[in-house]
């Protein structure tokens, strides 16, 4: 008897084998699609969603600094784009928490100017908020967005060394950004924060697979770069930084199975490394309004972040 065997696809072999395809199977056309959080949105077509989200993220901003005292452009560097926006409480306590929000747009849109949106339950709730702007690609490149992030922080707690508890909340390539930042080994800095907690929303940890892809156009990120710029290669030094913050990891009901991988395995990773993480899987939620919502005082995430603050 001849047996023959066919050459089976990758997609015929992951089906088969019950799992999902690995991003180095994929088709560029699919691993693009993967890495194009709108067009996984149930609610508008993907131009529709991207404008929504713009809008909602200036207008919440617009808000929050027409109802906010607020610090414009404070400077943490000394290059052009490396100011970030304070959102201040009415307390006359200096005994308060900040949340430093890093935003996203995939290292190459978005700015500090729309990214106060979330500052108003936290300002009422006397939590100072700091929306750091970057220069985002083709101005900055991963290794310069990355180096900006990290000394924001290390600028803030030295502002504000008086605060009574420091926490970061990013989105996408901010939550990659945050991430980052628990990464970082302070010894070449002047301080070392103590961050209590960070809220990293559906983010992309493993650059690898974004490589390849439109994304990287703009980032023109070789190999080498992507891998010293990945948190999922940097959980030792996280270890080392940042051992006593407490991790969440959300990530959107509808983000792409890729992202929502994502988050998983850094999730996993974390874990196992022993940090104090927890995954929020955010029910009826997309890419977009996972981050948008947080307008909003009764939103599922806000709530969690006073929580974590003991406002609840
Ligand atoms: N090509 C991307 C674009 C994108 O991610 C984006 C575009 C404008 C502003 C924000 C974006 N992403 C996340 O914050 C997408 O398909 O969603």
């Amino acid at each position: 008897m001849v047996v023959r065997f066919f050459p089976f696809s990758a997609v015929i072999r992951a089906i088969l084998s019950n799992r999902t395809m690995h991003w180095m199977e994929m088709e560029k056309d699919e691993l693009e699609k993967q890495y194009s959080p709108s067009r996984w949105s149930h609610r508008m077509a993907a131009d529709d969603v991207i404008k929504a989200h713009v809008k909602a993220l200036k207008e919440g901003t617009e808000r929050a600094r027409s109802l906010a005292q607020t610090l414009i452009d404070v400077p943490y560097g000394e290059g052009d784009g490396e100011k970030l926006d304070v959102y201040i409480p009415r307390t006359n306590s200096l005994d308060v928490n900040l949340v430093i929000y890093i935003h996203g747009g995939y290292w190459q849109f978005l700015s500090k100017e729309e990214s106060g949106f979330m500052a108003v339950p936290l300002i009422d709730k006397d939590v100072v908020v700091v929306a750091v702007g970057y220069d985002i690609a083709p101005k900055g490149n991963m290794d310069l967005m990355v180096s900006q992030v990290r000394r924001s922080v290390a600028s803030v707690i030295q502002q504000y060394s008086h605060i009574r508890g420091l926490y970061l909340c990013g989105h996408s390539a901010g939550a990659h950004l945050a991430a980052m930042v628990l990464s970082t080994d302070w010894s070449q800095y002047s301080v070392t924060p103590d961050i209590r907690g960070a809220f990293l929303v559906s983010g992309i940890y493993d650059l690898l697979p974004i490589l390849s892809t439109y994304v990287n156009e703009p980032l023109k990120m070789t190999e080498e770069v992507a891998v010293r710029n990945s948190p999922s290669k940097l959980v030792p030094q996280l270890k080392l930084s940042s051992s006593g913050c407490q991790i969440v990891v959300a990530v959107a009901q509808n983000d792409s199975p890729e992202f929502r991988k994502q988050s998983e395995e850094y999730y996993k990773t974390l874990e196992a490394a022993g940090l104090n993480v927890t995954m929020e899987d955010v029910a009826n939620t997309d890419h977009f309004n996972i981050i948008e919502q947080l307008v909003d005082g009764d939103y599922h995430l806000t709530k969690l972040l006073l929580k974590m603050m003991g406002k609840s």
